[in-house]
C-alpha cells in the first residue's frame, strides 16, 4: 500500500479504540465469573476477537455487538467450560495464548493451543514452567519452548510462590488466573512492575488479592462475579497519533478517553524528557484512570530510556524510536531485550525498516541507539506482519517530502487497530 507522505499539518480529534489488554482480560474473567458481564468499548480487533473465539469454543456464552462495541458474557464459572473437540487456534495473539493457558490450567481436560507463523516462534516455557509447578501438565509438542502447546489442566491446582525471571505482565497474569482456581496461596514476585490490569480486574470481579511493592498474593480458590467493564482507549494505539502530532509541523491532535494507568504511561515520561509538548485534561481517578491527551508539534531532544520504565512502554518502543530519529542527539534504549520476542524481533526490524528510510538506528543486544535528527526519505518498507511496525512506518511516511513510501503487509495492523489508516488519513484531510 502507498502511504500518505509529505503532510504539512495534522489537526483534529481521534477516538482511539478500546485497550487491548483490558479487552482480553474482560472476556477471560467474564467467562470465569458467575453471572453477566457487560464490556463497553471492547476492542473489535483481530487479537481480542481471538480471545472471544477461544472462549466460545470452550462453551462460554458470549455475544458481540459490533455496532456498539459491546460484549455480553453470561458466565457460569470456570467449571462450566467444556473440552473442545478441536484445536484452540489463537492467531497472532500472545496474550490470548499465555493468559488462556493460565485459565485452562485449572480445568480437568486437555487442550491443544496453536498460533500463526509468528506466534509459533514465541516463547511459552515462561508460562508453562510456573503452571507445571502448580500441578498442570503442559508442554510444547515440539519439545521446546514454542507452540503448539498441550495443556492438561487439573481441578487440583496448587498455589505456589513464583519469582519472576522476566518482566512480563502476560506471565504474571497467567499465574494469577491459575491462582484463582488453585488451592492455597499463589504469590508472584515481579522483577519489575508490569501492567497491572489483571490485578485491578480480579478485584473488580469481586476477587481478593494483595499487592505490596512488587509482590502479589492471592488465596484460592475464589469465586468471581460478573460486572460491567468500561474499557478506556488504548494508550498503546494513541501513541501513534501522539508521535504524529509531535512530529508533523503545525499539528494539534486531541485524544479523548485514553487509559492512563501509571503502569502503561511510560511514553508520557519519555515525551517529557524529549521536550515534547502535551497536556492531559479531564483526568478521572480510580484504578484505571483515563483522560484526554492533547499534543502539538514540538522540537525534540535525545534521551536515554532504561531500567524499570521499560515495561511501562514496551509496545511503544518502535514509535519512540521514530520520535528519536527526529530528536537532536543520540537516544539510547536499553534493558529492552524482550522486544526480540514480540510478534517480530522489534529491535532488529525497527532498525532495519527505519534505516531504509534514511534513519541512523543501530540495534544492540537489548535495545537501540538512534542518532538524530535525520530527514526520512522514500522507500519500500514492510511491517513484516507486525502491527506495531506497520503503524510506526505509517507515521514515519508522513514526514517524507519527496517520493513514495510503499508499505508491504499493511493488513497486519488489523491485529490491534483495524481503522488505523482511516483515522490517520482523516487527520490529514481535516486540515
Ligand atoms: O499483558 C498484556 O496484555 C501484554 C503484556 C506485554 O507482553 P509481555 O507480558 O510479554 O511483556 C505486551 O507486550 C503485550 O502487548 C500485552
Ligand atoms: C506484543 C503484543 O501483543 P501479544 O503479545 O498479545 O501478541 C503487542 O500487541 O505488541
Amino acid at each position: 500500500m502507498k502511504l500518505k507522505t509529505n503532510v504539512t499539518k495534522l489537526v483534529g480529534k481521534v477516538i482511539v479504540p478500546g485497550d487491548k489488554s483490558i479487552s482480553h482480560r474482560s472476556i477471560m474473567l467474564g467467562a470465569m465469573a458467575y453471572g453477566t458481564t457487560v464490556v463497553n468499548n471492547f476492542l473489535l480487533a483481530e487479537d481480542c476477537l481471538e480471545t472471544v473465539i477461544l472462549f466460545k469454543t470452550l462453551g462460554a456464552d458470549i455475544e458481540v455487538d459490533s455496532e456498539t462495541a459491546t460484549v455480553t458474557i453470561n458466565g457460569g464459572g470456570l467449571q462450566s467450560l467444556t473440552q473442545p473437540n478441536e484445536d484452540l487456534y489463537v492467531g497472532n495473539s500472545g496474550t490470548t495464548m499465555r493468559l488462556g493457558l493460565g485459565v485452562l490450567s485449572g480445568v480437568p481436560f486437555m487442550t491443544r493451543f496453536k498460533g500463526d507463523e509468528s506466534l509459533s516462534k514465541r516463547p511459552m516455557e515462561r508460562v508453562m514452567a510456573p503452571l507445571r509447578e502448580m500441578m498442570a501438565i503442559t508442554f510444547s509438542e515440539k519439545g521446546g519452548d514454542t507452540p503448539p502447546i498441550i495443556m492438561l489442566g487439573t481441578s487440583r491446582l496448587r498455589g505456589r510462590t513464583h519469582k519472576m525471571t522476566v518482566a512480563s505482565a502476560q506471565v504474571k497474569s497467567a499465574i494469577l488466573l491459575a491462582g484463582l482456581s488453585a488451592t492455597g496461596e499463589t504469590v508472584v514476585e515481579e522483577l519489575e512492575q508490569t501492567r497491572n490490569h489483571t490485578e485491578q480486574m480480579i478485584q473488580q470481579f469481586g476477587g481478593e488479592l494483595t499487592v505490596s511493592d512488587k509482590t502479589i498474593r492471592l488465596i484460592g480458590p475464589q469465586v468471581l462475579t460478573g460486572t460491567t467493564v468500561v474499557v478506556p482507549g488504548d494508550i498503546s494505539s494513541a501513541a501513534y497519533f501522539i508521535a504524529a502530532g509531535v512530529l508533523v509541523k503545525d499539528s494539534e491532535i486531541t485524544l479523548p478517553n485514553i487509559g492512563l494507568n501509571p503502569t502503561r504511561t511510560g511514553i508520557l515520561n519519555v515525551l517529557e524528557s524529549m521536550g515534547a509538548q502535551y497536556k492531559i485534561k479531564n483526568k478521572t481517578e480510580g484504578s484505571e484512570p483515563r483522560g484526554t491527551i492533547k499534543v502539538c508539534s514540538s522540537d525534540l531532544k535525545a534521551t536515554t530510556i532504561e531500567g524499570n520504565i521499560i515495561p511501562t512502554l514496551i509496545d511503544e518502543l518502535p514509535i519512540i524510536a521514530l520520535l528519536a530519529t527526529q530528536a537532536d542527539g543520540k537516544t539510547i534504549i536499553k534493558d529492552a531485550a524482550e522486544l526480540k520476542v514480540k510478534e517480530t524481533n522489534r529491535i532488529d526490524l525497527t532498525a532495519e525498516e527505519l534505516n531504509k528510510m534514511g534513519a541512523k538506528v543501530t540495534p544492540t543486544e537489548d535495545g537501540l541507539i538512534i542518532e538524530g535528527p535525520t530527514p526520512l526519505k522514500a522507500a519500500k518498507v514492510s511491517s513484516h506482519g507486525d502491527h506495531r511496525l506497520g503503524m510506526m512506518l505509517s507515521v514515519a511516511a508522513l514526514l517524507v517530502k519527496d517520493g513514495d513510501v510503499e508499505l508491504e503487509n499493511v493488513d497486519s495492523i488489523r491485529v490491534s487497530y483495524p481503522s488505523f489508516i482511516e483515522d490517520l488519513t482523516n487527520l490529514v484531510e481535516s486540515k
